[in-house]
């Protein structure tokens, strides 16, 4: 690779169209890090960090990203000879977890990489496919007719999956009544570890609604037990949170934990990591999608370049730019025909920088100088 000169953060403040409600309550904007990898030539790779302002999904934070990647990951770029991108995930080896962080700077460099190539980034991954089928991902909503008000939404527009989040006293009822309003959609249900195997039983009533998968239903840090729950309930078990690696993919897949996995880029660390799992996975059978972490443009512009590995046969969280931002970061931005994302076939990440929009929503900005 033509070596990099210059990494520089720029902290972005975006609101969203749609609020996102979690454990930790409601979040109306994100704050998130692009990583800006810029050559000797002045090419210029992007990354975007996913972590959330508070450590609600895993351990990392916006600001614990800017801390591991300022003062850690830049300066062992420093001096490093990077030939490929995936010298990258080894030389952030030495650095426990901060997966995140890791990703974002990797995928950076991953981007820069693709245009020195003058190739696509999902080229340079593997990838072949010249469309994807995207899904999206609905909230808890205050009224059971509001999910459903919000399925024909998604239904109409075309979207090739239905995910419903759900928790104890949101669950058998609501995807019930989806289910009777849309008999034939493939529907699944995120549970994001709301529930324990105290709750077999009421998992077991989801067994009737034709799922594709209940997501994560158990502890986000568990394979143990969402193996007894496989064994007991017939819905397809995927782990998200789960996962954070090739060797906890092998670990669930030889327990019996999953039959899906949800990788996200930025949960394993970065596409290397990512790729390795879809590998795996392929050669094992498993059936893998593309998770979402509410990323802006060239997050979704990642996602989307990962998608085009032949492993990835189920819808994703990457739905259109327009469901989550009021104005997108990247030109033109992320759209969805009919539930399907035609993939772009210019270097790189594909899409072009909205400089404009950047600039709008650019907090500060932070340059390192790596040679
Ligand atoms: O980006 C999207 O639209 C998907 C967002 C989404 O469903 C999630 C984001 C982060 C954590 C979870 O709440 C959930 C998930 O489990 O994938
Ligand atoms: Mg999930």
């Amino acid at each position: 690779m033509i070596p990099i000169k210059t990494i520089r953060l720029r902290k972005l403040n975006m609101a969203l169209v749609t609020p996102f409600t979690t454990s930790f309550g409601t979040f109306h904007d994100k704050q998130f890090y692009v990583i800006e990898a810029e050559d000797e030539q002045g090419h210029v790779g992007y990354g975007e960090s996913v972590a959330f302002t508070s450590p609600w999904y895993n351990e990392e934070t916006v600001e614990t990203n800017r801390h591991i990647i300022t003062d850690f990951l830049i300066p062992a770029l420093k001096g490093a000879t990077i030939k490929h991108p995936e010298d990258v995930d080894y030389l952030f080896k030495p650095f426990r977890r901060n997966l995140m962080a890791k990703a974002a700077m990797e995928g950076a460099i991953w981007d820069l990489y693709a245009k020195q190539q003058k190739i696509p980034l999902a080229t340079a991954l593997g990838g072949d496919a010249r469309t994807i089928d995207v899904g999206v991902s609905i909230g808890i909503k205050p009224s059971i007719d509001d999910l459903i008000t919000s399925v024909r939404q998604s239904v109409n527009q075309g979207y090739k999956r239905i995910k419903v989040k759900i928790k104890p006293g949101w669950d058998v009822e609501p995807l019930s009544r989806v289910r009777e309003a849309f008999p034939d959609i493939d529907m699944m249900a995120d549970a994001n570890s709301a529930y324990t195997l105290n709750d077999i039983d009421t998992l077991k009533q989801l067994d009737d609604l034709n799922l594709m998968m209940i997501e994560q239903p158990l502890a986000h840090d568990d394979i143990i037990d969402h193996a007894t729950l496989q064994q007991a309930i017939g819905t397809p078990v995927c782990l998200d949170e789960s996962i954070h690696s090739l060797e906890d993919t092998r670990k669930a897949i030889e327990l019996g934990s999953c039959q899906i996995i949800n990788i996200k880029i930025g949960r394993v660390g970065g596409l290397t990591e990512a790729k390795r799992i879809h590998d795996y996975c392929l050669k094992h059978g498993i059936d893998v999608w593309c998770g979402g972490m509410l990323e802006a443009g060239i997050g979704r512009a990642h996602n989307i370049a990962l998608t085009t590995l032949p492993g990835f046969t189920l819808p994703g969280d990457t739905a259109a730019s327009s469901l989550y931002w009021h104005q997108d970061i990247i030109s033109p931005e992320v759209t969805v025909q009919n539930g399907v994302i035609h993939v772009t076939n210019k270097p790189g990440i594909g899409y072009d920088l909205d400089v404009l929009a950047l600039e709008k929503f650019t907090e500060e900005t932070e340059a390192f100088s790596v040679n």
